[in-house]
């Protein structure tokens, strides 16, 4: 990683999905060991803290237009595209930490318009690609992507007032194994790149990233990476609420993360989905941890 000052953000969302526990995502990494981990990388760190999100009083939690919650999830990610929109213009890596994926709404508008051509990788066993239109679930969590590409509704894909905030073509989605109809769709019309558990086992994770980074490294101009826990095998990353068998190995995972460390492309980072309450003994930020580890360039020799 070229930036050595890294500032970490906290996301307590959960209201962009059914399953309580994921707003204490933050805490359980910070618990598992971040700021240490990093530090001992001789990173510089700063911890910005939580960004403050809004709770629907109890019984008006409201599924309006097929979209949950959403004037909580639009605020919250409001709040948070300003605070990574200030970090990158004061030179610091956002690394952030949620929370459900509706987060990436939020982060990404804070980022993309520090860039002409900013890279995404998402580290998935979902696409995130419905719009309240195609949705299954009226969950916003699973809809940023789609957010990004400037579908959906007005108060999530025009915060800090810019759309779209990323190209199709600049999008990679790694681990993918549940999508939903409208979702294969978009992705076809769009010509999405997509390695699906299919693609990961038949060339391995080893030629898939090189394949990702020579793709990004001659169209972009930055690199988010995505990564939610549920991209990773349920049997290896427990705590998640929408796990889904056959997904990506720790291994392989950790083997992704060192990859990209070597290529100093990665400019900013997610981290989502870890829900204590659905873990065994916080492994799940465990293994997020871990994995930051390797992405910041931790090596055994
Ligand atoms: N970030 C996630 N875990 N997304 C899961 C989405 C699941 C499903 N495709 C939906 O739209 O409801
Ligand atoms: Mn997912
Ligand atoms: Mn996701």
């Amino acid at each position: 990683m070229n930036n050595k000052r890294v500032s970490i953000i906290g996301v307590p969302m959960d209201l962009g999905q059914n399953r309580r526990g994921v707003d204490m995502g933050p805490s359980a990494i910070r618990y598992a060991g971040v700021l240490e981990t990093l530090e001992a990388l001789n990173f510089q760190i700063e911890d910005l803290g939580d960004i403050k999100i809004s709770r629907p009083s109890r019984g008006a939690e409201q599924l309006q237009d097929n979209l949950r919650n959403l004037s909580q999830v639009a605020e919250g990610n409001e709040l948070l595209a300003k605070q990574v929109d200030e970090t990158i213009t004061a030179g610091r890596f956002p690394l952030v930490l949620g929370g459900d994926h509706s987060i990436a709404i939020g982060s990404l508008a804070g980022i993309a318009k520090h860039y002409e051509n900013l890279g995404v990788i998402w580290y998935d066993a979902h696409g995130d690609l419905n719009t309240a239109d195609t949705s299954p679930s009226g969950n916003i969590h699973g809809m940023p992507l789609a957010v990004n590409l400037g579908l959906g509704h007005e108060r999530l894909t025009n915060i800090l007032g810019y759309q779209p905030k990323i190209k199709p073509e600049n999008i990679v989605i790694i681990g993918a194994r549940s999508l939903d109809e409208g979702e294969k769709e978009l992705i076809r019309e769009k010509g999405i790149k997509v390695y699906t558990m299919h693609e990961v086992d038949r060339i391995g994770m080893s030629a898939v990233i090189s394949e990702v980074i020579d793709y990004l490294k001659e169209r972009t101009d930055g690199v988010h990476l995505s990564l939610d826990l549920d991209g990773l095998d349920p049997g290896d990353a427990p705590g998640v609420g929408t796990p889904v068998i056959g997904g990506l190995s720790y291994r392989e995972s950790h083997l992704a993360m060192e990859m990209l460390a070597e290529t100093d492309m990665i400019t900013s980072a997610e981290f989502v989905e870890v829900n204590p309450i659905l873990d065994e003994k916080n492994k799940t930020a465990v293994i997020a941890v871990g994995l930051m580890g390797s992405l910041f360039g931790e090596k055994l020799k």
